[in-house]
């Protein structure tokens, strides 16, 4: 999977929200290098120039790899176009805090395999210690209060088996750690009777904390496809040669996503959105556009993803049932800035292929375009073809200890409750200007010093 960390201005916004400045970029930066295995491309080609070592790990649980090919062609053209570009310049590492411009890709990818948290952190040896005990096809349904604690105080959970709807519970001497991931914590805390007391009894769950907050602030990434007809052929992967080179050497094209190069962009400050809304951007250094560069020959596909959206979503509770889906409302482009931030997205991608480097190769834009389609058009060709980035955040998010709002404090503790945390996507406040998996990453690494702290 991608793996971009955001910007500095992100992290900083973690400590701003939370009143708690030990959440920030400085703070964080060395817990990015502890969780980070910066491995060669697979195949080892050498990546010098595509990437800055001095923002890299080496030693951590993390693979994190440049793709197996290029520079291409494709990927020259757009290295020459930043040269000569005055908005887009190259931009040597993605993950230094600063991630606008014209970037090469890395991936969570070690010895061309994908290195997930179920293969970094829980591979080799981890599995075979006496302290862990994985239950798979296993859910959490309730954490349930302590009968004897005077104070609330929360170390037991519900489990119940899928395969045999057999029910049992599991207490912690020391504290519940929740990290179900931005909807499975919410949906587990209102089936608890955490979270909005007056929403809980309409849905006949008893209260045992009111905490209005679980399950709202919903943030995620969208994005929408334009595209350019080019003076290019297909080249089609032979899949039967690509998977044999993979068995045999872990190397060839399927190590990867196909994608090299992608674009971070911030909307121009005197675009006519900013008279009518406020930057959401955490700071400068956080664009508001991704666009991916990717030719498929005779095409140009630039996925416009909007990094830094207003709109807001919730995750509820239907019935007392906890085996029961929860409701989703992924609440995108409710927010008017979404759809006008989308346009500015498409204008920047339209610059930059109108860029002097791709002249002879571009032969025309093929959409959608906000400059020449009614404005309904071009919103309503955006909100068919817009997809989800599955980047959620903030069902629980993090807030000043003490604060009314929010659900967990600068610690991650449930807020008036205690043995319970969360660690997970749920408590990051804004979702960064990234693709989500590094700064989940970096969520759980402090928090595991925290945790170890305080036991
Ligand atoms: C299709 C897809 C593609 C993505 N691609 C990228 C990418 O390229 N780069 C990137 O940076 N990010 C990517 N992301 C985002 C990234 O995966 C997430 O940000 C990250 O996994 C969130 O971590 P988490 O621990 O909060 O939640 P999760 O990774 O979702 O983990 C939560 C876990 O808890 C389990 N769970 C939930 N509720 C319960 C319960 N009640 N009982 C038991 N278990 C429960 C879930 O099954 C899940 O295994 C992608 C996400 C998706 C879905």
């Amino acid at each position: 999977m991608v793996y971009t960390r955001g910007s500095s201005d992100d992290f900083d916004l973690w400590g701003k929200v939370s009143e708690d400045r030990s959440w920030s970029w400085k703070t964080l930066f060395p817990y990015f290098l502890r969780n980070e295995k910066l491995v060669p491309p697979p195949g080892g080609r050498d990546a010098s120039g595509q990437y800055d070592p001095q923002f890299h790990g080496t030693r951590g649980l993390t693979s994190v790899s440049l793709p197996w090919g290029g520079p291409t062609d494709f990927d020259r053209l757009a290295i020459k176009n930043a040269e000569q570009n005055k908005e887009i310049k190259f931009n040597l590492d993605v993950n230094s805090g600063k991630p606008s411009g014209l970037v090469w890709v890395q991936s969570t990818i070690g010895n061309g395999e994908r290195c997930s948290a179920a293969v970094g952190a829980l591979g080799g040896k981890v599995k075979e210690r006496p302290n862990l005990t994985i239950l798979l096809n296993t859910q959490a349904t309730r954490v349930l209060p302590s009968k004897e604690s005077r104070q609330l105080d929360v170390r037991t959970v519900e489990i119940v088996s899928v395969s045999s709807g057999k029910k049992t519970t599991v207490t912690a001497k020391k504290e519940l750690i929740v990290s179900g991931g931005a909807f499975g914590t919410p949906h587990l805390l209102l089936n608890s009777g955490i979270g909005d007391k007056k929403e809980l009894e309409n849905v006949r769950v008893k209260s045992i904390h009111h905490l209005p907050d679980v399950g709202k602030g919903l943030s995620d990434h969208l994005a929408f496809l334009v595209s350019w007809s080019a003076n290019d052929v297909v080249r089609p992967v032979d899949t039967v040669a690509a998977f044999e080179e993979w068995q045999t050497n872990r190397t060839g094209p399927l190590t990867g996503i196909g994608i090299h190069q992608l674009i971070f962009a911030r909307i121009p400050p005197d675009a006519p959105l900013f008279k009518e809304h406020r930057d959401p951007a955490a700071g400068p250094n956080s664009p508001h556009i991704e666009v991916v560069v990717l030719s498929v020959g005779p095409r140009i596909l630039a996925s416009v993803g909007l990094m830094t959206p207003k709109s807001r979503g919730t995750v509820k509770i239907t019935s007392n049932n906890p085996l029961d889906q929860p409701l989703i409302d992924l609440g995108y482009l409710t927010h008017p800035f979404d759809l006008l931030a989308f346009k500015e997205g498409a204008r920047i991608a339209k610059r930059w292929y109108e860029g002097p480097a791709y002249e002879g190769y571009i032969t025309g834009f093929l959409g959608p375009d906000p400059d020449t389609l009614p404005e309904n058009e071009f919103d309503n060709t955006l909100k068919a073809g817009a997809g989800p980035s599955w980047h959620p955040v903030g069902t629980a998010s993090i807030s000043p200890k003490g604060a009314k709002h929010g659900v967990l404090d600068p610690d991650l503790k449930v807020k008036g409750v205690k043995g319970l945390r969360v660690v997970d996507a749920s408590a990051i406040p804004y979702v960064p200007t990234a693709h989500t998996q590094a700064a989940v990453y970096v969520l759980a690494e402090r928090a595991s010093d925290l945790i170890r702290a305080s036991w």
